[in-house]
């Protein structure tokens, strides 16, 4: 007699897998005990930390896509001065449907702050909003909680429509950018953690993120600022997720390497093993002109 699992008998295995595989998973334990919204949040930590694309005066403009539930764009918030990096509770916590395991407020000492009042978390927002400098624009399909410095976008990023919006969250949030010319490039660093909901179909899958891929870098192609704009080697950067499949090496042999004066392939040690997602982390946008037939020329500016 042959044995079938059912599919309740494979669901079940794999959601104890699943279960196994958190308890056991480093940065799910290090998400738990630090105020990040997401475990991506140690990613983009990790790119920073080895490339410092994030940490430079002249980067005051940043997209975030993909962003919910807002880990990177907490790790951008803080590097833009908004908070602290050092320790747990650089933001408010804006997650008030979860419990705090901290003590109540009354019994720490010398502080007055509690995690789940309204008027603390609007006031503590404030003050971060005053220390540090530019904007982070979010955008994703689900709502995101607020964080300093960030003004998130409940979108679609392949709807043609939301590229206007995005400008114009930009132009409204820095009034330093409004003065500049309609159609001039503002964007430091592009970073996309999207990925499309896994069907099981890994070809399908595929194409979506390749979908995905094609978008992002055309909408980087847009709004990045160059090299010599931003005045900086390697200024002018886009993080973009991807999986892992044999088209996306002409995606960057294409598409990146051309445009970019660095492109690296990273598999963060935060992300998975088993999953096939990885990431190019572009620095220095120079974008080229594609001239069919004849080769690549430079741009104009
Ligand atoms: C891995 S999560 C991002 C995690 C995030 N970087 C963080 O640190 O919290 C991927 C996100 O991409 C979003 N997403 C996928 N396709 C999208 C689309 N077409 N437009 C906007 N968001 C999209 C999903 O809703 C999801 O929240």
């Amino acid at each position: 007699m042959s044995f079938r699992p059912t599919l309740a008998a494979l669901s079940k295995k794999s959601s104890t897998q699943w279960i196994a595989r958190q308890r056991h998973d480093h940065y799910v334990k290090q998400r738990a005990s630090s105020a990040y919204k997401s475990r991506s949040a140690f990613k983009l930590l990790e790119f920073d930390d080895q490339l410092g694309f994030l940490d430079h005066d002249d980067v005051n403009v940043v997209v975030d896509l993909g962003a919910a539930p807002g880990g990177w764009s907490q790790v951008v918030s803080q590097r833009l001065g908004y908070g602290s990096d050092e320790d747990s509770e650089p933001l408010p916590s804006t997650l008030p449907r979860v419990r705090s395991k901290r003590r109540p407020a009354e019994s720490r000492p010398g502080s007055d702050y509690d995690p789940l009042n309204i008027d603390n978390m609007e006031e503590e927002l404030a003050r971060s909003e005053s220390k540090g400098r530019g904007t982070v624009v979010a955008v994703d399909l689900l709502p995101m909680n607020p964080i300093p410095g960030v003004r998130s976008l409940q979108k679609d990023f392949l709807d043609p429509r939301t590229d206007a919006a995005i400008t114009d969250l930009l132009h409204s949030s820095i009034p330093g950018l409004r003065q500049r010319k309609k159609g001039k490039a503002l964007v430091d660093v592009v970073l996309s953690d999207m990925a499309p909901n896994t069907s099981g179909n890994a070809l399908h899958d595929s194409e979506e993120s390749y979908r995905l891929c094609l978008s992002v870098q055309a909408f980087a192609a847009r709004h990045l600022r160059t090299e010599e704009q931003i005045g900086r080697r390697y200024g002018g950067v886009l993080v973009l997720k991807h999986f892992s499949f044999d088209a996306m090496n002409v995606f960057r042999k294409e598409k990146l390497e051309p445009h970019f004066s660095n492109v690296q392939y990273i598999k963060p040690p935060a992300s998975r093993s088993e999953s096939s997602e990885s990431y190019f982390v572009c620095r220095g946008w120079n974008p080229v002109r594609e001239v069919p037939m004849y080769g690549i020329l430079p741009e104009s500016h």
